[in-house]
């Protein structure tokens, strides 16, 4: 359901070889004894922080609850910390989702969205499909009647290096079902984000 690519196999040798490969060809002594475990260190580092492809996001949101006494209005889960890396420049994103949703009739334990963006964010992303991974996941396994996401980010391939404009952040929004259509709902949902 998400499109996690299945890359072959790459073993913890082949990894690290390859950081060797980079660290020499940025000009640096990969046997100097400072840098003789980073190889090791980057691989392991890269397993936690690209973690994302090892799951499927969706299985997250499985377990709901059904009793919720008639509650029909928004759930909002603001602040949520990320970072991610860009598929363009494999930079750190770093940044902070707003996941929001208007329930049918259950709802889902509130860790498990903020694991549904860990989820999508610890792979190479871009922000805007991201944004929108999150808000499909959730629209295709709870059936609400509206899902709203926003997220804001600073991206280091921008803020660090090329154009070179610190502070700059990227919001991008996915709003769908009532989020989207129904005007009531909407403002409240970007109230609400907005705090
Ligand atoms: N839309 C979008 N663009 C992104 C995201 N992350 C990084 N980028 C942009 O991806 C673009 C890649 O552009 P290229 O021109 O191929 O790369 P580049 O030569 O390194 O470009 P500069 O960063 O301008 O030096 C850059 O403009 C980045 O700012 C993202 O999440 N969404
Ligand atoms: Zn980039």
């Amino acid at each position: 359901m998400t499109d996690a690519p299945h890359a072959p196999k790459i073993s913890q040798a082949e990894a690290e070889a390859a950081v060797r490969t980079l660290i020499q060809w940025a000009g640096d002594d990969p046997a100097r004894e400072g840098l003789l475990e980073t190889p090791a260190r980057v691989a392991r580092s890269y397993r936690e922080l690209f973690a994302g492809y090892e799951v499927d996001p969706l299985q997250y949101l499985e377990k709901t609850f059904e009793e919720v006494g008639g509650y029909d209005e928004l759930v909002v889960l603001k602040d949520i910390r990320f970072v991610s890396f860009c598929e363009h420049h494999m930079l750190p994103v770093v940044g902070k989702a707003h996941v929001a949703y208007l329930p049918t009739d259950r709802v889902v334990g509130i860790s498990k969205l903020a694991r549904v963006v860990r989820g999508f964010a610890r792979r190479l992303q871009i922000q805007e499909k991201m944004t929108s991974e999150i808000a499909q996941a959730i629209q295709t396994v709870l059936k609400p009647q509206g899902v709203g996401v926003v997220i804001e980010a600073e991206h280091s391939c921008m803020t660090l290096r090329g154009v070179n404009v610190p502070g700059a952040s990227l919001s991008t929004s996915c709003l769908l079902g009532v989020v989207r259509d129904d005007p009531r709902t909407r403002e409240e949902f970007l109230r609400l984000v907005r705090g």
